[in-house]
């Protein structure tokens, strides 16, 4: 696809005539009753080849190109204050073609006062000085080159509040809604804390073997000690932290380390051994570590951020997460900051504010007024279900090829859904909690590297997914009111239109989605979004609707609830107090947010951990290969 332009003109054709678009009895030609025919469609359509998965690969026990492995700066003693570049690296890190890159309309983004696309509210004990460059930021110079080299020429909204609060050594809730204007959360805690830490790491970082000399385990292994811990809910997010953390530190001496459940926990470990001053991971991971004190001390530790924390508490952890806050040896003086950001505020959030910030804590809140969702054209097409298959398919094809997030309700429709247009000809991958991380990592890469340009997925297994170009995202399902409903729906459309680019959102309704509809209909309405005949129903009385999402402070219902206090004045909306959850749903979302990760493997062996058990011991489980099935015509309901 070419541009935005072209997506839109494309997608005209399709859903100027939702009727002929999708009607229920021309399924005369469709399926094309013959292997061949089928390819040929896509191949017109100007989609690439599929891409069959390579089962025999998964089961190489030797594999170590694992995303928490890849390549970072390494320190050597000899070095100054800023260490010499590594082009072989820089290129890598920096001029990657699959980086996500700012769009054209990151400008626009840009506007403070009252044409800003975004309202602030701050609460601070003391006066915040928004920064509105960098170099107003006063950050290290090594910083500054890596933001050059990240082509970050200004900060986002959360950065210009949240920099100057870290350098004010306050600790910080940051509160920014999914996707465009408010994005920005990852660089608003790593920049201000990184860049505090370059100048005193030689004074405060544990010592480490000099890797530039050689590395042996057996006589260089130290303990790491790290100085920043970074916690999140979901292994695909503390990769992609990870991969900011290695562009940011770059010529520094801080070295960051990932660990994460389903990879071998002997490699990470090893990594570990080298040094570490900045640890991202997920709770499990990161646990097991903590277990055992040689491999991982929290002693030093200054800064604590928990990211996506109202995923991070969406289940029941409490008790695996206070032994992650408060266990081991953590640093507990008062020099060490407790950061928390999140896309809302819910009950959870709050109390775990209440629990472990300090009292003069900064909460900042971005939220979009007005155009909800800029820079995503948002469609919405009246699909039964028993036509949906036949609907993605012609939608996929009336489209040039690009980018495509595909997004079901249940792990076992990803695996149909996938197999359906797999076995149409169609480049397809997919992903979900019950997949191996092997496969995990696999998908994610075909996907940003275009090998695979359509990715069906479950909205939890995609929270937070930065990937470079994706243009489209298509609801196949909606999210149901249990799932999280229209923020449910707002997290998944904003994959797309990120940071300043435009995309597109086609979304499948029918009668099983009216409980989205009023929500639907308002956020439609205020986002400037043709509202289709069959929501005018649900048109809402007022003529001027406000739309309200997950990163509602909640006043109203603290009013409500009448609670306030240290915590409840940004109290959370009803959504995200998910009272309606059926316990089916729970359970799937906790699943796939944690995986193996929330099994603590309390009476394992030190130094072994359940996911390692079954990453190195257990081979990846033979599954019957995509694309050599045919799909079964009696489940497929055309
Ligand atoms: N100042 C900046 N200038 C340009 N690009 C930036 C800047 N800050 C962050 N980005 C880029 O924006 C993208 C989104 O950042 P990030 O993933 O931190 O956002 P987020 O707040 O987690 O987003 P969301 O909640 O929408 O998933 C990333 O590709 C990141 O590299």
């Amino acid at each position: 696809m070419e541009s935005y332009d072209d997506v839109q003109d494309a997608l005209r054709d399709v859903t100027n005539n939702p009727d002929e678009f999708v009607t229920e009895n021309d399924n005369a030609q469709f399926p094309p009753d013959d292997n061949e025919k089928s390819y040929l469609g896509p191949r017109e359509a100007g989609w690439t080849d599929p891409v069959p998965y390579s089962y025999e690969s998964y089961n190489d026990r030797n594999f170590a190109n694992w995303d928490g492995m890849a390549p970072r700066y390494e320190w050597n003693d000899e070095y100054g204050d800023i260490g010499p570049r590594n082009e072989e690296l820089e290129k890598q890190l920096f001029n990657d073609e699959f980086m996500p890159r700012a769009g054209l309309r990151f400008d626009e983004l840009k506007k403070s006062g009252e044409e800003a696309p975004y309202s602030v509210k701050v609460e601070s004990e003391f006066k915040l000085k928004p920064i509105s460059t960098f170099d107003e930021a006063g950050i290290h110079p090594v910083m500054k080159k890596n933001l050059e080299l990240c082509m970050y020429s200004w900060p986002t909204a959360i950065q210009c509040y949240t920099i100057p609060a870290i350098h004010e050594q306050r600790d910080v809730i940051g509160i920014a809604q999914t996707g465009n204007p408010c994005s920005g959360k990852t660089g608003a805690f790593l920049i201000p804390i990184l860049s505090k830490l370059m100048g005193k790491a030689k004074k405060l970082a544990a010592p480490r073997p000099n890797i530039a000399e050689g590395w042996d385990p057996k006589v260089n292994a130290v303990r790491a000690e790290p100085l920043v811990l970074i916690v999140c809910p979901t292994r695909e997010l503390a990769n992609q932290i990870f991969d900011d953390a290695r562009r940011l530190c770059y010529r520094s001496m801080l070295r960051p380390c990932v660990v994460y459940g389903g990879a071998p926990a002997r490699l990470q470990r090893e990594e570990l051994q080298k040094g570490c001053d900045i640890l991202i991971g997920t709770p499990g991971r990161i646990l097991d570590f903590m277990r055992q004190p040689h491999v991982l001390s929290l002693r030093r530790v200054r800064y604590t951020v928990i990211d996506e924390a109202d995923e991070l508490l969406q289940a029941d952890w409490e008790e695996d997460f206070k032994h992650l806050m408060a266990g081991g040896d953590m640093n507990e003086d008062s020099d060490h900051r407790y950061l928390m950001f999140s896309a809302s505020f819910n009950k959870e959030c709050r109390k775990l504010a209440g629990d472990y910030l300090s009292r003069d804590h900064v909460r900042i809140r971005i939220s979009r007024p007005g155009s909800a969702v800029r820079h995503i054209q948002q469609v919405i097409v009246w699909v039964e279900n028993h036509n949906k298959k036949k609907a993605l398919y012609d939608l996929l094809l009336s489209l040039r090829p690009t980018r495509t997030l595909i997004f079901v309700n249940s792990k076992q429709e990803v695996d149909y859904v996938d197999d359906f247009l797999f076995n149409q000809g169609l480049p397809t991958t997919s992903m979900h909690g019950d997949r191996t991380q092997r496969e995990r990592e696999d998908a994610i890469r075909s996907f940003r590297t275009a090998k695979c340009p359509i990715m069906i997925t479950t909205g939890v297994s995609a929270r937070g997914l930065d990937i470079v170009n994706v243009m489209h995202v298509v609801n196949y399902d909606l999210p149901r009111a249990s799932q999280g409903g229209i923020t449910e729906y707002m997290h998944r459309i904003g994959r797309t239109a990120r940071i300043g680019n435009e995309g597109l959102a086609t979304s499948f309704y029918n009668s099983r989605d009216e409980d989205l509809g009023p929500d639907l209909v308002k956020l439609l309405i205020e986002s400037h979004q043709t509202v289709p005949d069959f929501l005018e129903q649900h048109q809402p009385s007022d003529t001027n609707p406000s739309f309200e999402d997950d990163t509602t402070d909640g006043e109203a219902e603290k009013d409500k609830e009448g609670e306030d206090g240290e915590t409840g004045a940004w109290a959370a909306n009803s959504d995200d107090d998910d009272t309606d959850a059926d316990a089916d749903n729970k359970e799937e979302e906790a699943d796939e947010t944690w995986g193996e990760d929330a099994e603590g493997p309390a009476d394992l062996a030190e130094g072994e951990s359940a996911a390692e058990e079954q990453t190195e011991q257990e081979p990846a489980e033979e599954k019957p290969a995509r694309g050599r099935q045919p799909v079964d015509r009696d489940l497929v309901e055309w």
